[in-house]
């Protein structure tokens, strides 16, 4: 039989009991409710899985990882909108392995170490720019990560206004957050859709798909073609692209596959990298502003471990263990993706007697696992970086916080990226400022609300804060 789910509707399933906002934590509660690790529910008469707990998550991604690493097929993003270069929404094979081999030999360590210096100028850009007009931080938070990533990925100076190359990235990204939006495309339901013809009534979706697939297919075509004519015009900057063309030149295994597989592996992490690190940042900021006393602590195991005479860069790391607790608090509080991308299972398996049909969605709840009472107690939906800590170093007996970043063979291929990134600018933000609550009109602080705008991506609803230099010195250290 199936994992236990809630009663549905006899035609819709529990399609419509699905609530919009927040999902993650409806089926969380659905779980607690039916005493199980694993529920499935009825989609219009398909089931689909959702996994809360890590102990589900580790045997059924992990240990079983080769039944549940594929995704299933997203006929509007891939086919219609042309996302098919994404190797997030594409089908496990031949393809994802020669685009995610890119990601291991070029964002995994050691090979990521190399682009520590771009981490450390792009958070260093970020505190000049915050310096000049803090009001502004979410436009700087966005342009500091685009410095990181595409000098990273493919050499690229972004420019502070109007960049190309992050105005492509961002158009792509709308043209997809359009798709994913739910209910709005009946065509990953039903795919046949696909073939209705443009003239035909209602396929208003087909003429705004080719709108976007231009959008889709221009960003990682144009910043790739950027890298390599740097490269052949000999001015090239080392980059993910660069180092990669230049292997297989000396092995001589270039081919148009292998050059088509770097494009479409750095293409993705810019498109997959800036929207989801400029969101754990946002988090980050918002998390300081609502606990002074947890930013406080912070700072001062900054000053103790590096002083205030300069600024934190990469040979601090390890020395400021409060610095890698807290970060590791913004993943779990509000994960940057709370049930990921979908996954899918290839043939039927069974889980602590239930039974796992073949072609089945499998979705890893992030948010239940971060949130989950028995392993983080009664204060899990707090923000509390301390839970991390014991006498003063990292509890080596809290588990890590890896469930933010999905699941088995399709676990985030950016996740040092993003942690180093977010270690660099939280310690480097800390180190030189205050956040602090914004004022009324009449000078009283008002506390900015916890909400977040729900979505794919989870992104605070928008705050204000005040930037202020902790002191005369902190502001000459920029
Ligand atoms: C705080 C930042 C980030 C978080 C929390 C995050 C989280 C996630 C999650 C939850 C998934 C889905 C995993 C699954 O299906 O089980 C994912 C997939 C992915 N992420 Fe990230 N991500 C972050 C940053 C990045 C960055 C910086 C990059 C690239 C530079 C990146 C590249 C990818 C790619 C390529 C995939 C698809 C993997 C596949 O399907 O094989 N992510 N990420």
């Amino acid at each position: 039989k199936l994992p236990p789910g809630p009663k549905g509707h006899w035609l819709f399933g529990n399609a419509f009991q699905v609530p919009l906002r927040n999902p993650w934590e409806w089926f969380q509660t659905v779980g607690i409710q039916l005493n199980s690790e694993i529920i499935s529910l009825d989609m219009f008469g398909k089931p689909m899985i959702v996994v809360n707990s890590q102990a589900a998550a580790d045997e059924l991604f992990g240990r079983r990882s080769t039944n549940f690493a594929d995704r299933p097929t997203f006929p509007m993003i891939n086919d219609l909108m042309g996302f098919d270069w994404n190797i997030a929404f594409m089908k496990y094979g031949e393809r994802w392995k020669a685009r995610r081999a890119i990601f291991r030999k070029t964002f995994q360590p050691p090979a990521i170490y190399d682009y520590k210096p771009n981490i450390e100028r792009g958070a260093r850009t970020l505190l000049k720019l915050l310096f000049e007009k803090p009001e502004d931080f979410p436009r700087w938070i966005r342009h500091s990560i685009g410095v990181i990533i595409l000098s990273s990925t493919h050499g690229i100076d972004v420019r502070m206004d109007h960049d190309p190359y992050m105005d492509a990235a961002e158009k792509s990204t709308d043209a997809l957050s359009h798709a994913i939006t739910p209910g709005a495309f009946l065509v990953d339901s039903i795919p046949l859709l696909k073939y209705v013809p443009d003239w035909f009534p209602g396929a208003g979706f087909k003429i705004k798909a080719k709108e976007w697939k231009k959008a889709a297919t221009r960003a990682p075509q144009i910043t790739f073609d950027y890298a390599k004519g740097e490269i052949e015009r000999g001015t090239n900057k080392p980059s993910v692209v660069s180092r990669y063309l230049k292997d297989l030149e000396e092995n001589g295994t270039w081919s148009k596959e292998q050059e088509d597989a770097v494009r479409d592996a750095s293409g993705v992490m810019v498109f997959a990298g800036t929207e989801s690190a400029a969101s754990s940042i946002s988090t980050f900021l918002l998390a300081m502003v609502l606990h002074p006393e947890k930013q406080k602590k912070a700072q001062e195991a900054i000053d103790v471990a590096i002083g205030q005479e300069r600024l934190p860069d990469f040979s601090d790391e390890g020395k400021i263990p409060y610095i890698e607790a807290l970060s590791r608090e913004v993943l779990r509080w509000r994960p940057v993706a709370p049930t990921g991308v979908p996954h899918y299972t290839n043939k039927p398996d069974h889980y602590q007697g239930y039974y796992i049909p073949a072609n089945c969605l499998v979705i890893g709840n992030s948010w239940a696992i971060l949130h989950d009472s028995a392993v983080y107690g009664a204060d899990a939906d707090d923000f509390n970086p301390d839970r991390f800590m014991t006498n003063g170093e990292l509890n080596k007996d809290m588990p890590d916080v890896k469930a933010t970043f999905g699941f088995g063979r399709r676990a985030c291929a950016g996740q040092y990226m993003a942690e180093l990134s977010l270690f660099m600018i939280a310690a480097s933000i800390l180190a030189v400022f205050d956040i602090k609550k914004p004022l009324d009109e009449n000078g009283n602080e008002i506390t900015p609300s916890d909400q977040y705008e729900t979505g794919g991506i989870l992104h605070p609803t928008p705050f204000k804060c005040r930037i202020i230099p902790r002191n005369d010195k902190a502001a000459t250290l920029l």
